[in-house]
């Protein structure tokens, strides 16, 4: 089956809460109206009510399904302060807090955390770094996780499925972190119906290069090994040894990965973000993403080059997170 419609079984029926705190943009109004329509989620926008009327009117969109609250005017706000002000503990007065609970995606990450939404998909307007800020202050990392990381699923027709990670988050993670980004994307993977093997990317396969950036992917792959080993997983592979049976047999001989691998970690945010980008635009792959992975409760970040289809799955993968222990 389908792995949309598949995750569309899953989710049917579930009323499942998803808030768009960007809900004055056309993409995710057209998202949100259809996802409500199909029965697939409970949408709310955030934002001014006749701002997202008039965009809606524009677009001929019916959002009467819909819910619509406004963080500027909202009647739950000085609760919703209180409990941001106590989230933080010290690391905001009163006077900051009752401020940025006004900012959208802080009220919208807020709406997760205090059980009010079930995920949050935002970013197609603001930069990642606005979007995700307040889920890693707020709904903060899992206790089995110490860092949150951004993956992709990119997908090629029906049957063709990758996950890529980390494409958003993470700058220059250490070995110790690239190695838990491997693990957890593992995880990911599976939840998408991809079985698990997982390169650590590099532009050396098994010692053909030598450089520091080099070692940290080999001893990422150490630790990796360590903290899963039951994981299909091998590294340091170029993109090709990974991918390609024919270059693994030549680079990689011994690998169970090399040739065969599903799951593409990147060495960095660099080579991750380019990676992903490159896949999509000149591979034709969709991307969809990123899913932040580690984080107690799911948000979800969306690129500014998103279209409505685009904002339609990701809600769904966001909403399906929950029904996944
Ligand atoms: C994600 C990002 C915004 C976080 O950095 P930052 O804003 O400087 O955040 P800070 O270092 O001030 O940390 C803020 C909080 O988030 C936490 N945090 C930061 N990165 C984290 C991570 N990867 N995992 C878990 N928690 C993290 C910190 O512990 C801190 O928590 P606290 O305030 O409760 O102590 C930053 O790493 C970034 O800009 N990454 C690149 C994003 C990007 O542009 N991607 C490309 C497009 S997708
Ligand atoms: C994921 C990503 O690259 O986001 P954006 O294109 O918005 O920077």
């Amino acid at each position: 089956m389908d792995l949309f419609d598949s995750l569309k079984q899953k989710i049917s029926g579930k009323n499942l809460r998803i808030v768009f705190p960007e809900g004055t943009d056309a993409r995710i109004i057209g998202a949100a109206v259809r996802l409500a329509a199909d029965g697939l989620i409970a949408p709310t926008l955030l934002g001014n009510a006749e701002e997202i009327a008039k965009v809606a009117g524009e677009k001929g969109f019916d959002v009467s399904k819909v819910t619509i609250r406004d963080p500027q005017t909202d009647a739950f706000h000085a609760e919703m302060a209180k409990a941001f002000f106590d989230r933080r503990n010290g690391k905001a007065t009163e006077e900051q807090a009752d401020q940025i609970v006004r900012d959208p995606n802080y009220f919208g990450t807020m709406l997760v955390f205090l059980g009010e939404a079930d995920g949050m998909v935002s970013g197609a307007v603001h930069s990642t770094a606005d979007t995700v800020r307040p889920a890693l202050q707020i709904i903060k990392t899992r206790p089995d996780a110490s860092r949150i990381s951004g993956a992709f699923i990119m997908q090629r027709g029906r049957d063709e499925r990758y996950l890529f990670a980390d494409n958003a988050i993470n700058i220059d993670p250490n070995s110790q972190e690239l190695a838990e980004i491997a693990v957890e994307s593992a995880k990911t993977a599976k939840l998408f119906d991809i079985d698990p093997k997982v390169a650590l990317l590099s532009f050396s396969t098994k010692g053909s290069a030598k450089a520091p950036q080099v070692d940290k992917v080999v001893e990422a792959t150490k630790i990796a090994h360590e903290l899963a080993p039951e994981l299909a997983l091998d590294g340091e592979l170029q993109f090709d040894a990974a991918f390609v049976p024919t270059v693994a047999k030549l680079k990689a001989p011994d690998s169970e990965v090399a040739g065969n691998a599903n799951v593409f970690i990147f060495p960095d945010l660099q080579a991750g973000n380019i990676g992903y980008k490159i896949a999509q635009r000149f591979g034709n792959f969709e991307a969809i993403g990123p899913i932040l992975q580690g984080l107690n409760k799911p948000v979800s970040d969306l690129s500014r080059g998103a279209n409505e289809e685009d904002v339609y799955k990701l809600a769904i993968i966001t909403a399906a997170q929950n029904l996944i222990a």
